[in-house]
Parts: C-alpha cells; sequence; structure tokens
C-alpha cells in the first residue's frame, strides 16, 4: 500500500523549474530511492513530501494527509534527517537527541536509539566533534526520535569514507527491518543499487523511470560489455560490423565492445578468424550505472 504519494509535483526557484511534473508512489515498508545526477531536483522533491516547501502545482500525500495543511501530523509520521548545520555549534549529542525527542507525544528512547547505532559512548560529545560517519549517524538518530513510519534521508552518505559508507548502508537496513519506510536520496548507484527495492530516476527535473535496481537494468536490454587487450593489431570496424554489437571503444591498449545477443561469441569467433590473440578478457553484464546511461545519457560520480 502507498504511504507516499507524488502525482504530477512542480516546483519552480523564479523561472527556474526544478521538479517537472514528477509522480512516483512509496510502498509501506521499502525502501525507496530518489536517484539522479546534482541538481536533478531530488532535494526540492523531498523537501516538498516533507512540508517544508510548498509545491507549485502537484499533489502529495503522505500517509492521506496533505504535508502543507496537515503540517503536525506530517511531522509525527515522516522523519528527516538534519542538516549538520541546523545544530547548536556545541550541543553534545545526547542534549541534541533529548530536544529533539521533546518535540513528539511519543518519542523513542533515545539512548537505546544512539546504543543502537553505536553512539553509546558519544553521548557527552560535542556533535562538533564527531567524525563524518558519526555525524551521520546522530542525523539518523534524529530522524529516528520520533519513531516516524518513514525516514527520509537525504545523501546519507556524501563525504564518508568507503567503511563508514557500508557501515551506515548496513543501519539504513537495520532501520527498514524494524518496518520503517525509507526515502533515501543518492546520487551514489552502488548505495541504491544495494539499498533501494524501487527507485525514481531523476534527470533535470523530470522521473525518467521508476523501477526496482533489477527491472531498471533489464529495460537496458540485457547489454553486456566485453573488454580485452589484443596482442596483435586490430582492425576494430570488424567488431563493430557484428549485428551484436552496439558500439566498440578504444581505451589506451584495451577495446571495449558494448552489445547484446551472444556478443562474446560474436566477437571471439572474429578474433579467432582473423588470428588476433585477446590478453585480459572479461565480460560484464550491465549495471545500474550502464541502465542509468543509456535513460539518462548521463554518468554519476562513484
Ligand atoms: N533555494 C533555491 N533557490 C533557487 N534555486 C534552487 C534552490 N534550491 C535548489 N535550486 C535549484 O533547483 C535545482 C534542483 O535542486 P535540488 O537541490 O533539488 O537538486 P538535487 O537533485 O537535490 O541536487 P544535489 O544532489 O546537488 O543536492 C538546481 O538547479 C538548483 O540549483
Amino acid at each position: 500500500m502507498a504511504i507516499i504519494e507524488v502525482v504530477d509535483l512542480v516546483k519552480r526557484y523564479d523561472r527556474k523549474v526544478a521538479v517537472d511534473g514528477v509522480s512516483f508512489s512509496v510502498d509501506e515498508g521499502e525502501v525507496f530511492g530518489i536517484l539522479g545526477p546534482n541538481g536533478a531536483g531530488k532535494t526540492t522533491t523531498v523537501e516538498c513530501v516533507e512540508g517544508l516547501r510548498a509545491a507549485d502545482s502537484g499533489v502529495i500525500r503522505v500517509d492521506g494527509l496533505d504535508p502543507r495543511r496537515d503540517r503536525d501530523a506530517v511531522r509525527e509520521r515522516l522523519g528527516a534527517q538534519l542538516q549538520s548545520s541546523e545544530l547548536p555549534d556545541r550541543i553534545r549529542v545526547g542534549e541534541a537527541l533529548a530536544l529533539y525527542a521533546s518535540f513528539y507525544r511519543e518519542p523513542a528512547d533515545w539512548r537505546e536509539l544512539l546504543g543502537l547505532l553505536g553512539l553509546a559512548d558519544q553521548v557527552r560529545t560535542e556533535y562538533r566533534k564527531l567524525s563524518g560517519g558519526q555525524k551521520q549517524r546522530v542525523s539518523i538518530a534524529l530522524a529516528l526520535v520520533g519513531r516516524p513510519r518513514i525516514a527520509v534521508l537525504d545523501e546519507l552518505t556524501t563525504g564518508l569514507d568507503p567503511q563508514a559508507r557500508r557501515d551506515t548502508w548496513g543501519l539504513v537496513e537495520r532501520v527498514r527491518d524494524s518496518g520503517v519506510t525509507v526515502v533515501l536520496v543518492t546520487h551514489f548507484m552502488a548505495e541504491a543499487e544495494r539499498l533501494c527495492d524501487r527507485l525514481a530516476l531523476i534527470d533535470a527535473g523530470r522521473l525518467v523511470a521508476v523501477d526496482s535496481p533489477a527491472g531498471l537494468v533489464a529495460r537496458v536490454d540485457g547489454g553486456q560489455t566485453v573488454r580485452f587487450r589484443p596482442t596483435t593489431p586490430l582492425d576494430v570496424a570488424l567488431l563493430a560490423a557484428l549485428p551484436e554489437v552496439d558500439a566498440v571503444e578504444r581505451r589506451g591498449p584495451q577495446v571495449v565492445v558494448t552489445g547484446r545477443g551472444n556478443l562474446l561469441h560474436a566477437v571471439t569467433s572474429v578474433l579467432a578468424r582473423n588470428q588476433v590473440v585477446a590478453a585480459d578478457l572479461r565480460v560484464e553484464q550491465a549495471g545500474l550505472d550502464d541502465a542509468f546511461i543509456r535513460l539518462t545519457g548521463k554518468t554519476l560520480p562513484e
């Protein structure tokens, strides 16, 4: 059942259209990703869902409620991650949690929450003295302290090192396992692929597709990549002429062939016929990043 519904959302900043007719719905209990490049309109979209910004047009329902008109009721249901600049400089972790807990009628036990998030030893630490990963965990704790049914997590792992990023992913999975619906804004492919049940791809304010990561990948028609290093001269036009091949590219000493069907067989047959020996031959199936490139024509930083 849909817990969030967004229909034809439009949001402008002066004359710039930041969100241009976006529609999607989020099912209760899922991790729903909003994925797109910088400036795509992801944050604006979730800020409208949170009721922090008024849409210019369109309909938004959070558990059947209007985020602007029923602001207090929506705030009880939807926990938003906080931007670090919103906390006073010298506030201690425990004080921040107690403060946010005081905003809710039935808050979670914030000490228990800090324990679950591995922050039990940081209760008296000033927020500004925490590491990047610890700050992110505090912001997750603050998003959850009101016992929301939905948690909106925006660019959760930006700026974290790979280990802290993976730890944070584990936390998001635990939040989901506790029954909370998670809306995850990200521009990291790997994060979206690992965590999200479904994804909305947004580009330049428009919705490109909504599907599961596997469903998005399937849309690129089982695309494959074959890479190798020819050890004798190779005329790549021979490969480009194959019906299975979409593109052939030279990357330094490597040849990268993308295509579909029985691509590997087609490529190796040409190589064998022309007595070209291929070193370091590798075959890769299309991933979410390939789907993103095909659907938007853009790449995302990884
Ligand atoms: N307060 C604002 N005033 C004017 N323009 C804005 C404002 N906030 C965002 N924009 C513009 O609206 C567009 C969408 O921005 P938004 O922050 O929603 O995108 P995003 O996908 O979240 O990007 P990022 O990943 O960089 O945060 C961008 O072109 C941005 O420059």
